[in-house]
């Protein structure tokens, strides 16, 4: 008798929950420790670890003839393999790709191989697949599989693998590495010694912590994550209570937005933002801060600044409440001089610094008291870097957002880890010291809350790289969290779905204009184009 029908509820809870299930294994980043942990429990669980090397060898096979095309005869494949079960991953895809058609060479340097490497390497060759030392005899490869080193690196590369790494990188042919590009440390992601610089980086599993680093990305190349179908309870039971560090997903960050709004509301239900930035000198500041925070679709928007900018802002932005205020002979704010019936406590959050000058301390200070959820940017960072950050801050009951590049990083966080070396130490630490949520910019901005947890943007570009894009995320960032910090969402989820938002922004303005034209302003405009392209135009 056929099995009953699962009914369409069954399905939906089965489909949502491999949903659940991938999409939880897809915002996951573990260290080489926790890796090695992981599938130590299921091997431990009886899967052989030939089984699970030959399961993950054919899918990388798979994916290589995806990218190679099934032309096989065009293109010759040279196999870089290692001593540990990287190699091993390497030669059982030399082998699969062999009986595909492609003509494949092996590079093996190493005289100790482990057990499981070693038989494979010993069956590719009594296939007669052409077995070298000498990586110039694969100069004529068209494309090579790096698999000398995986997540099992443990210490600097030393000749001859070195100069052959080198020699590799300077052949300039497509590199496709498993697991990560052999030399990169993986949890850091700096070079040891020497790494690979790869076309395409397949991660095995479960997103490794170093691919993810500002100092990996010259080597890592387009990144995929091939998923071997680890039971999601595995990892939990290795990662526990251990604060965890996450990708930032296009689910995650959409679930955030508050998208679709209810069919009945107001203006004020949709947040009330205050900006205070600006000044004479920086007018601009101002300008591209408040049009970050239109771009969120907050419901009011009332920006302060010295009263010289007023009816520029105006001019800009007819919609917000500008409030021209007292100035400095330098034209900075000299005091905030909100509208009657106003203070503080009337907004839903406040953002503060973009444009503001050194001479608006008194201000920062003001901001500082209020019992509003705060965030801070540039000027704003660098008076609270004058203040003392730490003491400053242990006043604040209410959440606060710190917002640095690596430069007002170090001055308000002299003390803490280099965040050269290692953005997720760093940033965790000043999160922890501070209790503040901090965001720190780069080319994989990390964002930390005081209990450790930890939040990598995986996607970004380098057309950000301009004057004025990190107001334009403050201001979106406020916008944001004016219309849902009551809506119990984690602070560090919303300023996440921020940088994600910021950085998908530019992403699409490059693809449309190149890396050369986003502008401050153009960004600005490509906000909500990007849950247009989600197809989240205001609707679910
Ligand atoms: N764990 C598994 O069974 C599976 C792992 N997968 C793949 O295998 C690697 C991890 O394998 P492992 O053998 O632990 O490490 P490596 O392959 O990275 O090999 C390291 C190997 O090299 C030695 N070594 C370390 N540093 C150096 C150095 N600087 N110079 C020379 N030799 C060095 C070290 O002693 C090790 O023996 C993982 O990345 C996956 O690719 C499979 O995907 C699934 C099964
Ligand atoms: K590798």
């Amino acid at each position: 008798m056929a099995p009953p029908t699962p009914s369409v509820n069954a399905l939906a809870l089965e489909q949502s929950a491999v949903l659940t299930r991938n999409e939880h294994i897809s915002q996951i980043i573990v260290t080489a420790t926790q890796m090695r942990d992981i599938e130590a429990r299921i091997f431990a669980a009886g899967m052989p670890v030939s089984a699970l090397m030959e399961k993950v060898a054919g899918l990388i096979a798979r994916r290589i003839q995806d990218i190679l095309g099934q032309d096989c005869i065009s293109s010759r494949v040279g196999i870089l393999t290692g001593p540990g079960h990287n190699g091993g991953d390497a030669l059982v895809v030399a082998r699969e790709l062999h009986f595909m058609g492609y003509e494949v060479w092996i590079y093996s340097p190493f005289d100790k191989l482990k057990e499981l490497t070693s038989q494979h390497l010993q069956y590719a060759q009594s296939l007669g697949i052409p077995c070298y030392q000498d990586i110039e005899q694969l100069s004529d490869c068209d494309v090579l599989v790096d698999g000398l080193f995986g997540f099992g690196l443990e210490r600097k590369i030393t000749e001859p693998i070195a100069s052959a790494i080198n020699q590799l990188n300077e052949w300039g042919k497509p590199i496709i590495s498993i697991d990560l590009p052999s030399g990169l440390h993986t949890d850091t992601g700096e070079v040891l010694g020497t790494a690979i610089r790869a076309t395409y980086t397949f991660c095995l599993g479960l997103w490794k912590q170093g691919l993810l680093q500002d100092q990996a990305l010259d080597y890592v190349g387009k990144v995929e994550l091939i998923d071997f179908d680890i039971p999601l309870a595995d990892v939990l039971a290795v990662l526990g209570d251990t604060p965890e560090i996450k990708r930032i997903t296009r689910a995650a960050a959409l679930s955030t937005l508050p998208l679709p709004r209810p069919p009945v509301t107001h203006k004020y239900k949709e947040g009330h933002l205050l900006l205070i930035c600006g000044s004479r000198r920086y007018a601009g500041g101002a300008i591209l801060t408040a049009l970050g925070a239109r771009g969120s679709g907050v419901g009011m928007l009332s920006i302060a600044v010295p009263e010289s900018l007023k009816h520029l802002l105006v001019s800009h932005l007819p919609e917000a409440l500008v409030i021209g205020c007292p100035e400095t002979e330098t034209g900075a704010i000299a005091q905030l001089q909100l509208p009657d019936n106003t203070d503080l406590s009337s907004f839903s959050a406040i953002a503060c610094g973009p444009g503001l000058t050194k001479d608006a301390t008194s201000i920062v200070e003001e901001v500082l008291t209020s019992d509003r959820p705060l965030i801070l940017d540039a000027d704003g960072l660098n008076i609270l870097a004058q203040l003392g950050t730490i003491p400053t801050l242990q006043k604040r009951q209410s959440a606060t957002i710190l917002t640095p590049h690596t430069g007002e990083f170090s001055r308000l966080f002299p003390d803490v880890a280099d965040a050269k070396h290692d953005r997720v130490k760093a940033v965790r630490e000043a999160s922890a010291q501070s209790g503040a949520v901090v965001l720190l910019k780069g080319a994989r901005t990390a964002i930390a809350n005081p209990q450790g947890s930890v939040w990598i943007n995986p996607e970004s570009t380098p057309a950000l790289a301009r004057g004025g894009s990190g107001d334009v995320l403050t201001g979106l960032l406020g916008g944001l969290l004016a219309q849902v910090v009551n809506k119990e969402i984690p602070i560090e989820d919303i300023v996440a779905t921020a940088a994600w938002w910021h950085a998908q922004a530019g992403i699409l303005a490059a693809r449309e204009r190149t890396e050369l034209g986003v502008d401050a302003f153009t960004l600005s405009q490509y906000l909500l184009g990007v849950l247009n392209a989600e197809g989240r135009g205001g609707v679910i």
